[in-house]
């Protein structure tokens, strides 16, 4: 079916496979579809949380706050929940720059826009460049923003510079690995950009290949770009607080140990740094090859256990020697305080002595072409399977691209907590689905290869140190209630400690390859269906279910079932035991049957009533 939309006056017609979201067992998701031409309509429909933008169509002109005029020109990529197209300003046949559009209610985009505006002024990075003596920086900026309403939709868009393709393609043209000497010229440049960031109060807490960009046009090619900072948030500089409305939050390959316990840390964005780089010499991260991703739970373990004797992780992964500067990197970040400010000029010297020694100048285009020098660094080369060629990439990045995202109700899904406040603004990104497939399996889809213009030359990292601020105003601070998860360890000791830990069986669902992000800068409203269940039954849950999680505090012996209610044995088996922590209480709720009925006349018929449900919190 094709939708007929209007753009400040100029019709323009979206078809074809829509991203649309579905809602699923208490979980917000997207399922794109792909074959069926009949689409469902544009707007979201009742009940939906979100909604994908409306598809922009070429030629269309958006004007921007400062009245700017950018014309639309063809995708050039979808992101989780909105589209960057290729724009140029009205009038200009270069489209060198893009516009990344979202309905007005999705938060990362308002995040996104806020980071830059208030962080990456043009002066500031040029300001940053004088003072690291730097000739260019990865830091991506903000050239517009505006609103449109699209489709009788409000939408959000802003305007960048336009950049060309993301290193996960090369790294998986190669067989998934990148050169050596690139990966560590790599590594220096997303220091310095996080040395930027972190300077400005926030972390970035998503680097990955696909969010790494190599500038466009005559010499863009030696300069890496960090996009996509819609998980952009204030770093803590005080005591740290496990927040379980963070939890994971990232992409699971890659997320901290700090982020899979919902704080931000500077020692986290150089942790994710850590595991990208090891995986971009060829090496499969040991939750990767452990096939652990689809829980999150497990993968935090796994990185808990590698961080804690980097030495003995590194060994196995590198059987012909680590190099150098990956374990004294790595250990390094193993040793930070949650709170410290890293050393970066360090860091950077890590990666810059092994270029020397390699005789590798840290300049000119980034050489993503694998020599068998190159590629003889010594890792168990769990890539032995054949480089794909551009070709089937391209077509492997097609089909993912239209691949269904679609979620099944099993016992892994995510938990949204009741303490969400109702009335935000703005409505998070839970890229949640059920994705099962093992990452190494997948890659992200190839991007337009750029021509190339302006010409950078990175130099090495500067002496001078910019003094972060202190985190004082979070953007992304929540003003929601937090459960209390504190522990009394010393703050480096809560870092790898402080947990909360939700049944197995319960666990967050993640999604290999993509940003999952459970925020509370837009919490989900509650929704008018709730449905009851007996947590023992076999219960199918293609239904709209809501489930409220809250904390008690340490119940006392003996007096642990709920004031008035109807126990069922299965709630009986997960009762806290005497002197445990306080335990997590799940309420599960049926709003269109027979709710408040708890007759035992209907029991033979019906599920008994289950007040609460009450699981065990996890102990180390
Ligand atoms: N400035 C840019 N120039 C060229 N391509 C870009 C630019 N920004 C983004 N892209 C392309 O669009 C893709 C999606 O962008 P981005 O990651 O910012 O979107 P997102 O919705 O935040 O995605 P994600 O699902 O990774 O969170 C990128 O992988 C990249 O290929």
């Amino acid at each position: 079916m094709t939708l007929r939309s209007h753009v400040n006056g100029n019709a323009s017609v979206c078809n074809g496979a829509r991203l649309m979201q579905m809602r699923c067992g208490g979980i917000y998701t997207k399922m794109r579809r792909t074959a069926k031409p009949k689409a469902a309509p544009a707007k979201k429909a009742k009940g939906k949380l979100y909604a994908m933008p409306e598809k922009l169509k070429e030629g269309t002109v958006l004007t921007d706050l400062a009245k700017g005029q950018w014309r639309i020109g063809p995708s050039i990529g979808i992101g989780g929940f909105g589209e960057i197209y290729a724009a140029c300003r009205n009038g200009e046949k270069n489209y060198d720059a893009v516009v990344k559009c979202e309905p007005h209610a999705n938060g990362p985009l308002f995040v996104e826009m806020h980071f830059y505006l208030r962080n990456a002024k043009q002066d500031d990075i040029k300001n940053f460049k004088q003072q690291h003596g730097l000739k260019s920086l990865g830091m991506p900026y903000i050239l517009a923003n505006g609103s449109a309403d699209i489709n009788g939709q409000k939408h959000r868009f802003i305007v960048m510079p336009r950049y060309g393709s993301d290193i996960s393609k090369f790294y998986a043209q190669n067989g998934k690995r990148l050169p050596e000497a690139t990966v560590y010229r790599l590594a220096i440049q997303m220091l310095d950009v996080y040395e930027f960031m972190h300077g400005t109060g926030y972390v970035h807490a998503d680097l990955k290949a696909a969010n790494i960009l190599l500038g466009l046009g005559k010499g863009g090619g030696s300069q890496a770009y960090l996009v996509d900072f819609g998980l952009a948030s204030h770093y803590v500089t005080g005591d740290f607080k496990p927040d379980p409305k963070k939890m994971h939050n990232g992409t699971i390959e890659y997320t901290s140990r700090d982020a899979h316990l919902g704080v931000a840390t500077r020692r986290a964005d150089l942790e994710i740094l850590g595991y990208n780089i090891i995986e971009w010499l060829g090496v499969e991260l040991p939750w990767i090859r452990e096939k652990l991703l689809t829980v999150p739970l497990k993968v935090q373990k796994a990185k808990e256990a590698f961080m804690a004797d980097v030495n003995a992780a590194l060994k196995p992964l590198f059987p012909k020697g680590v190099p150098a500067p990956i374990s004294d990197y790595m250990k390094y970040v193993s040793k930070l305080a949650h709170n410290e400010a890293p050393n970066y000029d360090k860091c950077r010297m890590f990666f810059l002595n092994a270029l020397k020694q390699m005789k590798v100048v840290n300049s000119g285009d980034l050489d993503f072409k694998l020599t068998s020098q190159s590629s003889s660094i010594n890792n168990n080369s769990p890539p032995a399977k054949k480089a794909e060629t551009a070709a089937a990439l391209g077509q492997r990045g097609k089909v993912k691209k239209e691949e269904s995202l679609l979620i099944n109700s099993s016992s892994e899904d995510e938990i949204i907590s009741s303490d969400e406040e109702k009335d935000a603004k703005y409505t998070p990104r839970r890229k949640l689905a059920a994705a099962k497939a093992s990452p190494a399996s997948k890659s992200k889809p190839t991007r337009t290869t750029p021509t190339r213009k302006a010409a950078h030359k990175p130099v090495s990292a500067s002496p001078k140190k910019r003094e972060a601020p202190q985190a004082s105003s979070p953007l992304r601070s929540s003003p929601l209630k937090r459960a209390k998860v504190e522990s009394n360890a010393t703050p480096k000791a809560q870092g790898a400690n402080a947990k909360i830990n939700f049944s197995p069986a319960i666990s967050l669902r993640s999604r290999p390859g993509k940003t999952v992000i459970n925020d509370d800068l837009t919490p989900q409203p509650r929704s008018n269906k709730t449905y009851e269940f007996n947590f023992e039954l076999d219960v199918s849950m293609d239904a709209n279910v809501i489930v409220n999680v809250k904390r008690k505090r340490k119940a006392q012996a003996g007096n642990t079932t709920p004031a008035g209610s109807n126990k069922t044995p299965s709630s009986h088996s997960a009762t806290t035991p005497k002197g445990s922590s306080p335990a997590t209480r799940i309420n599960l709720r049926k709003v269109n049957g027979d709710e408040g009925t708890s007759s035992p006349a209907l029991s033979s018929t019906r599920s008994p009533r289950t007040p609460a449900v009450t699981l065990r919190k996890y102990r180390r």
